[in-house]
């Protein structure tokens, strides 16, 4: 383990803060091992690392979807249990892990992020549709809210989601590969969407494959490898040293020198 860059802290109470964390799945396998790292409040940071680097499992980690072995997970000052209690956890999943032929509505889909907050009998409120139209206007799908959710394309589908995390008015907002099978204009507008949050003071893990984007919009960059190799600012983080240590030999198929001149600027 090296270059791991501690910040200066006084503001990690309000961000994520891992310490120590090991996660072990039912049938022994231990996906991370001893993982710590620190993200403030309105920032948005990259999860990079290799398949299997345990970037998904540190997501499951945060959701409370898998026990955490040994270690603590703090989000937003508290534990994980009180941040999903209060419904401030949101998660953009991978387009992979959703069940397009579901028949869902955009809109039901978006509703869902107003659950948490909704009586036992999950009717919605005018709030609640409130908040589900400015979701959707927010990503630009407001005029798709009747479409069915399998009807839509890769870009739309994620943005979706994203809709949902607003209504939901989650705090600490997880991605996964929130740029797969997305256009360079959705890309765009997703990044820009992802700033405003961040400027509303949310804090965004994304995790990533896509390293030539990184250093433009991640302010910081946590690097994975079954622990945490490396995390801080993404101009001392995303070092040719610590790339290489988390990917090793794929690099070599990576041109990584536009990006490193990116994250140095
Ligand atoms: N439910 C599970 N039970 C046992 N082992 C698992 C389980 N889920 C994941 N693993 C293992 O844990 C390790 C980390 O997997 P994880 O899905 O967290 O990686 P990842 O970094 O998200 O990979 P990718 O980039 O491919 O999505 C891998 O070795 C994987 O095989």
């Amino acid at each position: 383990m090296k270059d791991i860059q501690q910040f200066a802290t006084s503001d990690t109470s309000g961000g994520i803060a891992a310490e120590a964390v090991t996660v072990t799945y039912r049938n022994g396998h231990t996906a991370l091992r001893n993982a710590s790292f620190e993200v403030p409040r309105g920032t948005i940071t990259a999860l990079i690392g290799v398949n299997g680097a345990g970037k998904s499992t540190l997501f499951k980690a945060i959701m409370g979807f898998v026990p955490v072995a040994k270690g603590e997970i703090r989000l937003l000052g508290m534990s994980v249990k009180d941040a999903l209690r209060k419904n401030l956890v949101a998660y953009v999943p991978q387009s992979e892990e959703v069940d397009w032929a579901f028949p869902v509505l955009v809109e039901d889909v978006v509703m869902m992020g107003r659950y948490g907050k909704m009586g036992f009998l999950r009717r919605p409120s005018k709030a609640d549709h409130e908040a589900v139209n400015s979701a959707l206007s927010r990503v630009n799908m407001l005029d798709f809210r009747h479409r069915q959710i399998g009807e839509l394309s890769g870009g739309q589908k994620k943005r979706v989601f994203l809709a949902r995390a607003l209504a939901q008015d989650g705090q600490v907002i997880l991605l996964d590969e929130p740029f797969t099978g997305v256009d360079v204009k959705t890309e765009e507008q997703i990044i820009n969407l992802l700033r405003e949050l961040r400027d509303e003071g949310r804090v965004m893990l994304v995790s990533t494959h896509n390293l030539g984007t990184l250093p433009e919009f991640c302010d910081r960059t946590v690097l994975v490898k079954g622990t945490v190799l490396a995390y801080g600012p993404t101009e001392t983080t995303f070092t040719r040293d610590n790339l290489e240590e988390a990917f090793g030999g794929v690099l070599r198929h990576f041109s990584i020198s536009d990006a490193l001149s990116k994250a140095a600027q």
